[in-house]
């Protein structure tokens, strides 16, 4: 698993190495590492222009030490100022011995020719949106041709929740010290980081309270039937979705839980007609839950309709001792009665996107994890907020951003394959916070698959499923969680 760090987590274990180490010792470290980072970009050194966008504080320090490692390659280096008075006065230094230029933002900044701009604005100091200077130079960085490169922390970018309250500078690598940041992989700061290199400092880190599954902790979760396995150890997962009107949920959820192989399913509800001509693997019932047979886990909720009959449904569903996935129509009633969820001593997951998490009394808002975290701890179950970044969070505040995932899963009956997915999983025994987490990977990775042959539909992802596992198993133990377009 990947630790996601806070600003204020990653400045704690830094007093302690800032102590035990020569002045100035962190920030070379950190230096070096981003000037290795912007030579292996770059390619060729010698004669490349670079621009270092250079704030006040320690994160421009960073920027013109490693301005000045590029400038003794060769590079024709220009230092922006954004703040003369008040530049890291070391950095600077360092900067015009190797020979760099240096200027203010109204100067001649080099932005329109430059090969490399380096963002050294702000870090982890930064508070709220980026100041007018900061933001008139970065929209001029962003117009040119230069490679974007964040220092850290990508300026104008909350580390902590991704928040992005105004400007902010648009980059292609961000190259952050120590630890990774949680704001660089969840919120609209996933958007501004572009790909993100971990520089080692030597920082001694906690145990991290926010984590990324890598391909190999999701492959570890999701076992391969053992010999001794049969239909009932592996799991059997109760699907309620769908309506003989509307059967398409039924068949998605369904076809994803098959398929992410539990050793049976078993379907109730008025699809049942549809659920069996697509699936005659699964059992299925058109009559009451409870007439569906034992089940280790039940998934409730898509395209089950609202009406009297499905609030009775899903109250059956919620008053087992089952694990229960709760989802869509479901997320809608279940709102109307959180009491049903909280009064559970079985594990439940809620998979609310941002519309169905303000139907239970409030707003996402930019702090994702925050958000997850909070309507967790209030109804005791484990909170999938669904994004681009889908956030899972656990009533004791354990949380997970996932890192796989593309654009193209945005579209209809993708949350129906999640659930059925995810509800497999559960069935398994996994604990419900890692099977949503683990859920939301597999689902992320199936996208990813799918959209190799174009534009996806949902039932594609029911088709990859099976070899999105295989390779997962494939994949190296340490692999970072990336997307895919
Ligand atoms: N503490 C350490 O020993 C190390 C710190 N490092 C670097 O130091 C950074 C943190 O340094 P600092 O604490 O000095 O803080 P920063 O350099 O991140 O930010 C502080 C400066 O940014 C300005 N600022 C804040 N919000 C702004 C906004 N919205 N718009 C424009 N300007 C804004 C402040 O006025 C101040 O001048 C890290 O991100 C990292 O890059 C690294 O060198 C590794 C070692
Ligand atoms: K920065």
């Amino acid at each position: 698993m990947i630790g996601l760090y806070t600003a204020a987590e990653v400045r704690a274990a830094e007093e302690l190495l800032l102590a035990a180490t020569p002045e100035g010792t962190l920030m070379q470290r950190a230096a070096t590492g981003l000037a290795t980072v912007c030579l292996g970009l770059l390619g060729r050194v010698h004669g490349t222009r670079v621009t270092v966008l250079a704030g006040a504080g320690n994160n421009g320090g960073d920027a013109l030490f490693a301005g000045a490692h590029l400038a003794r390659r060769g590079a024709r280096v220009t230092a922006v100022l954004l703040d003369p008075e008040r530049a890291h006065a070391a950095g600077l230094a360092a900067l015009r011995t190797a020979g760099g230029w240096v200027t203010g933002p109204d100067g001649p900044t080099g932005l329109e020719r430059a090969d490399l701009v380096l963002d050294g604005i702000v870090g982890i100091g930064g508070r709220g949106g980026l100041r007018p200077p900061a933001a008139a130079v970065v929209e001029r960085a962003a117009t040119g041709p230069g490679l974007m490169v964040a220092v850290d922390v990508p300026s104008g970018v909350d580390a902590d929740t991704g928040a992005v309250p105004g400007a902010a500078f648009p980059a292609q690598h961000t190259v952050t010290f120590g630890a990774l940041k949680t704001g660089l992989v969840v919120g609209e700061g996933r958007g501004y980081a572009g790909r993100v290199h971990l520089v080692d400092i030597g920082l001694a880190l906690p145990p991290a309270g926010v984590h990324q599954l890598t391909d190999a902790d999701v492959a570890a979760r999701v076992r391969p039937p053992h010999p001794g396995d049969d239909k009932y150890t592996q799991g059997v997962v109760g699907v309620v979705a769908g309506s003989s009107t509307y059967p398409g949920a039924a068949v998605l959820c369904t076809g994803a839980a098959l398929r992410a192989r539990p050793g049976l399913v078993r379907y109730a509800g008025t699809a049942a007609a549809g659920v069996r001509a697509a699936w005659p693997e699964t059992i299925v019932t058109d009559g009451r839950p409870s007439d569906a047979g034992r089940v280790q886990a039940w998934v409730v909720g898509p395209g089950m309709g609202t009406d009297d009959d499905a609030r009775s449904v899903l109250a059956e569903v919620l008053a087992t001792d089952l694990p229960v996935l709760v989802d869509a129509d479901a997320l809608t009633m279940a709102a109307q009665q959180p009491d049903l969820v909280r009064r559970r001593e079985a594990p439940t997951v809620l998979t609310p996107h941002d519309r169905e998490y303000a139907r239970f009394g409030a707003e996402v808002g930019e702090d994702r994890v925050g958000a997850a975290r909070r309507l967790a701890a209030d109804l005791g179950a484990v909170v999938l907020l669904k994004g681009d970044a889908t956030v899972v969070a656990a009533p004791d505040g354990a949380a997970y951003v996932n890192g796989t995932g593309t654009p193209w899963l945005a579209t209809a009956g993708t949350g129906d394959v999640l659930s059925g997915l995810t509800g497999a999983l559960l069935a398994t025994g996994l604990p419900a916070v890692e099977a949503a987490a683990a859920g939301a990977h597999v689902h992320g990775r199936a996208g990813q698959l799918a959209a190799e042959e174009g534009p996806l539909i949902a039932s594609d992802l029911v088709r990859c499923l099976p070899a999105t596992l295989a390779r997962l198993r494939r994949a190296p133990a340490d692999r970072l969680g990336d997307s895919g377009v």
